[in-house]
């Protein structure tokens, strides 16, 4: 009896002291003018709860509270927006004290100097030498080229073999952009640097990237490539500025490319009408060529249900869930002050799935995209907006595209079954998928 009177007694002690903590620390930020909504545990606020529950956590504060309200997320007290109008205005007015507002973390991968980490002048500077390597007139003259040759041997015998497509995605990315920024493809550089990667090991890829400059400077050939380019730049920049440029080049479409294109795969096999009418667009395009002959810029540009489907992919799957800013000053936004030091996570995920803009939204549809004005809607965020759009929107579209159009035309597939794919905190297959694969 007396340890049951023990036992509720601890029971009660700590609901107290639980509710009293989680008082303590709303009435902590509790300032006049902020959003509703709660900020959970002293130091580790929700955390735990939007992890666990992701998507969901954000609807049902959503519910409880409007499409603007104050959470602690992931170590800061957060103002998380799912209005699009809000969403825009904080894109849009990066100037008037709203920076990237990303953690140490990784900052810590990415370097100071990465674009990500600047603002004002040196984030136009860097912008500009950015545009510089992977703008569209780039794409067309140098890039597109490399990127074919590459897809062609990265997506060769793969007929009467199992595959993991999310591995062989993965590498696609990333190895394609190693051949990119400074042409390697010899087995042993790329496999170091693989190494390093994988491993987030920012030190080492730094000397390896360092080694590759020096080997540039020292040598007399004429290469073609992002390095190259940088190196003889009108916008001079230092080799740290360099590098850290060329590190958030292969990390900003490592992860966004590979994934699209794997859930495209997995999208194509679950909608047998979309992969007979996206396989009769590339056949189409392979029509009046040799096997050899690359696909060119006008090839791209003809492939626009291959754009829509990869749009679909990336609506559907949501790749992106968001982005942060943080205020450096106080300031106000529909009605409400947000104080400076607070970040603001523009949350686009749910108007992936907004009803008005996108009907039956869980349905995988490439034909909504059909409608041109689609992409240039003032809700359409999933390459971000204002300043900061996302600079490798075409690079990417043209690498997916090129693999797409590989991939179709010279196999068919199935999968293997039973592969999972989890869609939060990030969209992966934790066990790879896998498919049967032989030639078309
Ligand atoms: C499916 C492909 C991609 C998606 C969905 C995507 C998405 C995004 C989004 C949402 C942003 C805005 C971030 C912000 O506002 O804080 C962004 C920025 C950025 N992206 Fe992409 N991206 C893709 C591919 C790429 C590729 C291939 C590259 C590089 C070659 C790239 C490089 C960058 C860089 C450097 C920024 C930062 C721009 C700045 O701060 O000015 N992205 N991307």
């Amino acid at each position: 009896m007396a340890a049951l009177v023990l036992a509720l007694g601890l029971a009660f002690g700590f609901l107290c002291v639980c509710s009293l903590l989680l008082r303590w620390n709303e009435l902590r930020y509790r300032r006049k003018g902020l959003p509703p909504g709660t900020m959970g545990w002293p130091v580790f606020g929700e955390t735990m709860e939007f992890l666990k529950q992701g998507p969901s956590f954000m609807k049902n504060q959503r519910a409880r509270y409007g499409s603007l309200f104050k959470s602690h997320i992931l170590g800061c007290p957060t103002i998380v927006s799912m209005d699009p109008e809000v969403n825009r205005y904080v894109l849009m007015n990066e100037g008037k004290g709203l920076v990237p507002g990303y953690p140490q973390s990784m900052l810590d991968i990415l370097g100071r100097w990465n674009i990500a980490a600047v603002h004002g002048s040196l984030h136009r500077a860097m912008r500009g030498a950015l545009m510089s390597l992977i703008g569209p007139p780039t794409i067309r003259e140098q890039l597109l080229p490399k990127i074919d040759e590459f897809m062609r041997s990265h997506l060769s015998n793969w007929g009467g073999n199992t595959i993991d497509i999310q591995e062989k995605a993965k590498e696609m990315a990333f190895l394609s952009s190693l051949k990119l920024i400074a042409g390697i493809e010899a087995a042993q550089t790329s496999e170091a640097f693989k190494a390093e990667f994988y491993q987030l090991a920012r030190q080492k890829i730094t000397c390896l990237l360092r080694e590759v400059i020096e080997e540039r400077r020292s040598s007399p050939c004429d290469h073609i490539d992002m390095l190259s380019s940088l190196l003889q730049s009108r916008f001079q920049l230092t080799d740290d500025q360099m590098i850290d440029l060329l590190i958030t080049i292969v990390y900003s479409g490592y992860e966004t490319i590979s994934t699209t294109s794997m859930m495209a795969v997995k999208y194509l096999h679950d909608h047998p009408k979309v992969l007979q009418e996206l396989r009769k667009e590339h056949l189409e395009i392979r029509r009046g060529k040799s096997p050899e002959e690359a696909i060119d810029w006008n090839d791209y540009k003809s492939m626009t249900f291959t754009r829509a489907v990869i749009y679909e992919t990336m609506r559907l799957a949501t790749i992106v869930n968001g982005v942060l800013r943080k205020t450096t000053e106080d300031m106000e936004i529909k009605e409400f002050l947000i104080p400076k030091g607070w970040k603001i996570y523009v949350y686009t995920r749910e108007t992936n799935y907004d009803h008005f803009q996108y009907p039956e939204p869980f349905t995988f549809n490439p034909w909504r995209w059909k409608d041109k004005s689609m992409e240039s809607h003032h809700y359409f965020m999933m390459f971000g907006g204002g300043s900061r759009l996302c600079p490798g929107k075409e690079l990417g579209l043209v690498q997916m595209a090129t693999f797409l159009h590989y991939f179709l035309t010279r196999y068919k597939w199935e999968e293997t079954g039973g592969d999972e794919i989890i869609q939060f905190p990030r969209v992966e297959a934790p066990k790879g998928l896998h498919i049967r694969v032989w030639d078309n």
